[in-house]
């Protein structure tokens, strides 16, 4: 994979807002109170962590940053976008499960978002196998989704939110389902990736540890419904590799950020 930008560099793009919640809450149809309120401001090229308990509302808060789902108030403001933002404009999605179509190879699903936007095939053939290049798979591209493992998936659904050159890239738990060595091969590629394309990546995790290593901050939500507990910034030397994961600095920030997710789980069974 690509790496290779200065801190210098990744700290001079964070000029600006990428993404800003103010005040945003969600009440689902059900009932059920999701979110909120919730402040909340990442600034371009910045990478943050989305850290809580299950159903604090982590995913509710991506859905609505990518305009999947509106607040039931407050504001959400994306870059460029004023108001509320329109599904798939400078944002590209991640989720858990890697939803390749089985049927066809590994370019076509890559292709999938410009096919969807009508960029002619070539051009958009050219662009999948960039984006394909760009996390390690340039020789799979004919191959189809059953001849990959599940990191190899991971990665395929990881150039298929890049090919449209998003500003923003939204991650919820992406590597929840990996064994850990591949999580944290891709962790260290993903790191890679962020440093040379310069994105803003919102990542939603249940892994202190996931958190740490990768986040320049990591954003502690509380239960349901979710606000914010803590919002911790993880400084080190940049770029930071896998000397990071076994420092007493990294083990410092785990001990800080599990101290500030223990009282989200209050009351909550371990079971
Ligand atoms: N479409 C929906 N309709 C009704 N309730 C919903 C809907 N989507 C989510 N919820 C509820 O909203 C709450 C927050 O869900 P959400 O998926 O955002 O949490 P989460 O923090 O991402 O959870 P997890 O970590 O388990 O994925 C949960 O109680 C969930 O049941």
């Amino acid at each position: 994979m690509v790496a290779s930008q200065t801190s210098s560099t990744v700290e001079a793009s964070l000029t600006a807002l990428a993404v800003s919640l103010r005040g945003v809450t969600k009440t689902y149809d059900n009932g059920v109170m999701a979110l909120g309120p919730l402040d909340l401001a990442v600034r371009k090229g910045e990478f943050i962590s989305l850290l809580g308990p299950s159903g604090c509302g982590k995913s509710t808060a991506l859905r609505l940053i990518a305009g999947l789902s509106t607040p039931s108030s407050g504001i959400v403001r994306v870059a460029r976008h004023e108001g509320v933002p329109q599904p798939g404009h400078g944002i590209g999605f991640v989720f858990q499960e890697p939803t390749l179509m089985p049927w066809t190879s590994v370019r076509d699903n890559v292709r999938l978002p410009l096919r969807l936007g009508r960029v002619p095939k070539a051009e958009a053939c050219a662009r999948a196998d960039a984006a394909l290049a760009s996390v390690g798979l340039a020789d799979f591209a004919d191959a189809f989704p059953r001849e990959l493992s599940g990191g190899m998936k991971m990665r395929v659904s990881l150039a298929r939110a890049l090919v449209t050159d998003p500003d923003i890239l939204l991650m919820d738990e992406p590597f929840a389902a990996l064994d850990e060595i591949t999580r944290f091969r891709l962790n260290n590629d993903l790191l890679a990736l962020w440093r040379s394309l310069g994105k803003t990546v919102i990542f939603v995790t249940h892994s202190v540890f996931e958190s740490v290593y990768l986040s320049q901050r990591v954003v502690v939500i509380t239960a349901r419904p979710g606000r914010i507990q803590a919002d911790l910034r993880i400084e080190t030397i940049e770029p930071r590799a896998e000397e990071f994961r076994t420092s007493a600095a990294y083990s410092d920030y785990c001990r800080r950020v599990s101290a500030a997710l223990a009282p989200s789980y209050a009351g909550q069974s371990t079971l």
